[in-house]
């Protein structure tokens, strides 16, 4: 078997970041170098050429997701230095056979990508026949986010398709190596590899899996408990910037400083004071679970304190949030256990069982239902609702790792500003 190839997606915005990230990717072995689809949009064909320049050693690949006017984008491309150009696999037929042409003119050569295409292994044989060279068997950055898989489409294809094939679409070591061990002759990963605070490191991990691949059999999770893996790797702020900065409970305090809790909420509405429902919802509660508890946002008495706290806390309760107010602060902070509140007050109200629990309500400006997941850390609360939870965790995620390389940037002396290109990107009006 042909040693497979590893191409570095280069899927940034600013084009001396993604000229330094192609410069590590290539000392961990990174053989192919990709413009990624928002680096051209955002640097238009200088990306490729500065690549080129860069690079002149390595095959420069342009991602530019061709749809129509196939001659004329693969001339661009190819004037400006790429030796393989990227168009959609689903383009009309009329679009890949021109594109074909003048790449046949220009000495490139076309890569076609199945995004989004409904019949795969029939689209690559016209795609074969139609003078395609390699196909590639992408899962796109959107559709990862909900649970599609490059190697479920790569393994469609494997054996079914005369040409090269490419993967892509969230690959990280593990799952290249898989690829490789499916057919694919060219792996593409682009954040696992440019989201890495140590890029050169993060590509030879990759490098090495391919060149060596093995499958490792894999534990079955479910997705709630993919939902929790994930959530409990990220933080609140990184939830809500995955939700367009949606979700946030306003007002709330952790009470116990540097705690965390995610889990499903079991709801609980409560009138002021009254604390029978808080506390018999901690029996319906079960162990994960969060209890948010809407107090009519009262914070003149609370219908939280310690023995509740305790209680909870040998239920295996991972964390209460109240739109109201906590007592007994000191015995709770000893138990370091989650409680987000509104305020603290010495005096409890009266169990009347007033109330109900598991139903929508109100908290701290956000709707919550039950099964709702809630991310709650030291800058707040977060709101997830259940039906988008497994795509906002994957995009937290997301949101992680991005950080991650720009925690780095800052180390190495940018600033904020530079590394985001904030002046360039204000928006105009
Ligand atoms: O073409 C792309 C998105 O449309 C990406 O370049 C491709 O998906 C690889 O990036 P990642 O490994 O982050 O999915």
């Amino acid at each position: 078997m042909a040693t497979p190839t590893l191409q570095v997606a280069l899927d940034l915005l600013e084009l001396d970041r993604a000229v330094e990230i192609a410069e590590e990717a290539v000392r961990g072995g990174a053989d192919w170098i990709e413009a990624g689809t928002p680096l051209i949009k955002s640097e238009g064909m200088q990306a490729v050429r500065v690549l080129r320049e860069r690079f002149p050693e390595h095959e420069i690949v342009a991602d530019m997701k061709i749809a129509d006017t196939g001659a004329v984008e693969v001339e661009m491309a190819a004037k400006s230095g790429a030796d393989i150009i990227c168009i959609l696999a689903d383009a009309d037929d009329t679009v890949i056979a021109e594109a074909v042409r003048s790449a046949r003119k220009y000495g490139v050569r076309i890569m076609a990508d199945l995004i989004n295409v409904d019949d795969p292994v029939t689209r690559s044989h016209e795609l074969a026949k139609l003078g395609v060279d390699y196909i590639n068997a992408h899962v796109g950055i959107d559709q990862q986010m909900i649970g599609r898989s490059s190697l479920a489409l790569l393994r469609r294809l494997a054996g079914e398709v005369s040409i090269p094939i490419a993967v892509a679409g969230g690959l990280d070591a593990e799952t290249a190596s898989e690829a490789v061990a499916a057919g694919a002759s060219i792996v593409i990963v682009g954040g696992n590899i440019t989201k890495a605070a140590d890029v050169t490191g993060a590509a030879q991990r990759i490098r090495n899996a391919i060149d060596r691949p093995e499958i490792r059999p894999r534990e079955e999770e479910s997705q709630e408990a993919v939902i929790r893996r994930l959530l409990e790797g990220v933080s609140a702020p990184n939830v809500t910037d995955a939700m367009h900065r949606k979700g946030a409970m306003a007002d709330l305090i952790s009470i116990c400083g540097r705690v965390k809790a995610v889990g499903q909420a079991v709801t609980v509405r409560t009138l002021a004071g009254d604390w029978a429902k808080p506390v018999e919802a901690i029996d319906v509660a079960g162990p994960g679970d969060v209890l948010v508890i809407s107090n009519e946002g009262r914070t003149d008495v609370a219908p939280w304190g310690e023995l509740a706290t305790h209680s909870a806390r040998n239920r295996g309760i991972a964390g209460i949030v109240i739109d109201g107010a906590v007592r007994d602060v000191d015995d709770i902070r000893e138990m370091k256990f989650p409680v987000f509140a509104k305020a603290t007050v010495p005096n409890a109200g009266e169990p009347k069982g007033l109330g109900e629990i598991n139903t929508e309500i109100v908290c701290c400006g956000q709707v919550v239902r039950p099964g709702d997941w809630i991310v709650a850390d030291e800058s707040g609360v977060v709101v997830v609702p259940r039906e988008r939870a497994y795509e906002v965790a994957r995009r937290a995620m997301e949101v992680k790792k991005t950080e991650e390389r720009i925690r780095e940037e800052i180390r190495r002396g940018r600033t904020l500003s530079e590394v985001a290109e904030l002046l360039k990107w204000e928006k105009r009006r």
